[in-house]
């Protein structure tokens, strides 16, 4: 992982709404049915229209969550036209993706919660032929913390965690005071700080004929183009410190902390370790988890497979929007101090099952940054996206970058047809974008 930037491809606030096992939530909203009304709720164009899908549910299902064919009506014709014009006979996964998600029959339960916070169970299996309780070993990467929210180590990154501390200060702090009760709309209200500055840096983005993408709760988070473009796709979400308490239309985290999917880690080729997926149906364009790990800037050598840069010591644009802000004195000298340095976010000690997706040269995740409450380096935070509609049982992947490209393309066992290591010279450079279009 690491670069994104360079690549071709690029606990917080507890949840607002607290998940009891699978069937239930407690909290401001009712529960909401995703297996019936996810589709609804996210083509729902206005606020009043998702709130009041939300209102009349009182399930909230998984398990029946089929095919759908409305979402997915382009993906699937591409896939058959793969198929039907051969390609996939070098491809190991494609065709079973065309089915339903049904889970190898001999499977063994490795944990049956590696978060071990029932309010997001995510199971850990193997699939691996052959592999019975008497052999199966369980690798030390499978023992790491699991943390909801990124944490900074004081003793290593002392700067840092003073950034933290200073950003948090009553006069420092980014927040709005717009709006107050229910889920309100924050996003499109000039009077609000937050979205203000959401907007601003979506100019940061290349300026070019498609629209920029958008960083809000409900729509889809659809990207126009993929080409390095990481550095400059960032979002800025309200937060638990505004009047809203980020129960509003402008938190892309809005989703993520409503944990919507079962997501599971399984295993079934020993050289690439756990994967993971999800047994239900994803639509594009949804933020689906955190990131999370311990941020510091110096990763040592057996971690890079696992950390994700997430601020670059260069981003100039960054740099002049941080001068614009009421910052202190004292904050804004930090601050210029601490962004010409390059942070990574660590997962492999601390981390979530973020850290479990593996590498494709055609990947169905992108990973952007979302500030909230300041825009230091210690407030960035990494977001997974569906950049594609991904089907019940297909690995969840995002692209390692340029790093990993270098280090280990020639192993690299994706499967894909834009991979390195397939047979299609034409295709390598193929990403969801230019395959659509
Ligand atoms: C971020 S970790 C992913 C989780 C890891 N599989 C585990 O079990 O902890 C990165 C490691 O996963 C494996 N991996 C991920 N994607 C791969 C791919 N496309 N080809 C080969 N190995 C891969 C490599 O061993 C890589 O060092």
């Amino acid at each position: 992982m690491s670069q994104p930037g360079s690549s071709n491809h690029s606990g917080y606030m507890h949840t607002i709404i607290k998940q009891i096992g699978r069937k239930g939530f407690i909290g401001e909203l009712p529960p909401f049915c995703a297996t019936e009304d996810f589709d609804s709720y996210l083509s729902a164009k206005t606020i009043e229209k998702r709130q009041a899908i939300l209102k009349n549910q009182s399930r909230y299902e998984f398990s029946e969550i089929s095919q759908n064919e409305k979402f997915g009506i382009a993906h699937i014709k591409f896939l058959r036209k793969m198929v039907d014009e051969g390609y996939n006979k070098h491809f190991r996964c494609l065709e079973e993706y065309l089915g339903f998600y049904t889970p190898p029959q001999r499977r063994i339960l490795i944990s049956k919660n590696l978060t071990l916070n029932q309010y997001s169970p995510f199971p850990a299996y193997s699939d691996i032929e052959g592999e019975t309780l008497d052999n199966l070993r369980i690798p030390p990467h499978l023992t790491f913390i699991y943390i909801d929210r990124n944490i900074i180590n004081p003793d290593k990154e002392p700067l840092l965690t003073m950034t933290l501390d200073m950003g948090n200060k009553e006069e420092n702090i980014i927040r709005c005071d717009c709006c107050e009760k229910g889920v309100v709309n924050c996003y499109e209200n000039p009077n609000c700080r937050c979205y203000q500055l959401n907007k601003r840096i979506q100019e940061f983005q290349l300026k070019r004929d498609e629209p920029p993408t958008e960083f809000n709760s409900f729509s889809p988070i659809l990207f126009t183009h993929t080409n390095d473009y990481f550095w400059r796709c960032i979002g800025f979400s309200c937060s638990s410190s505004c009047s809203c308490k980020g129960h509003c239309s402008n938190n892309t985290f809005f989703m993520i902390d409503r944990k919507l999917f079962p997501f599971e880690m399984y295993r079934n080729d020993p050289l690439m370790g756990f994967l993971l997926r999800s047994p239900v149906f994803i639509p594009a364009g949804t933020p689906l988890m955190e990131f999370t790990g311990e941020v510091m800037d110096h990763v040592r050598k057996p971690n890079v497979d696992y950390a994700y840069q997430v601020t670059i010591g260069t981003d100039t644009k960054l740099k002049e929007l941080v001068k614009e802000q009421p910052f202190t004195e004292q904050y804004q000298d930090l601050l210029k101090r601490i962004m010409n340095r390059n942070f990574h976010i660590d997962p492999t000690y601390f981390g979530n099952i973020g850290r479990m997706a593996g590498h494709s040269c055609y990947p169905n995740l992108e990973v952007v940054r979302v500030y909230k409450r300041s825009l230091s380096p210690a407030h960035a935070r990494l977001i997974m996206i569906s950049m594609t509609d991904i089907y019940p049982g297909t690995p969840l992947t995002i692209d390692y970058g340029k790093i990993y490209e270098e280090r280990l393309s020639e192993i690299c066992r994706c499967g894909s047809f834009s991979c390195p290591q397939g047979h299609h010279e034409e295709l390598k450079n193929l990403n969801f974008l230019n395959v659509n279009t």
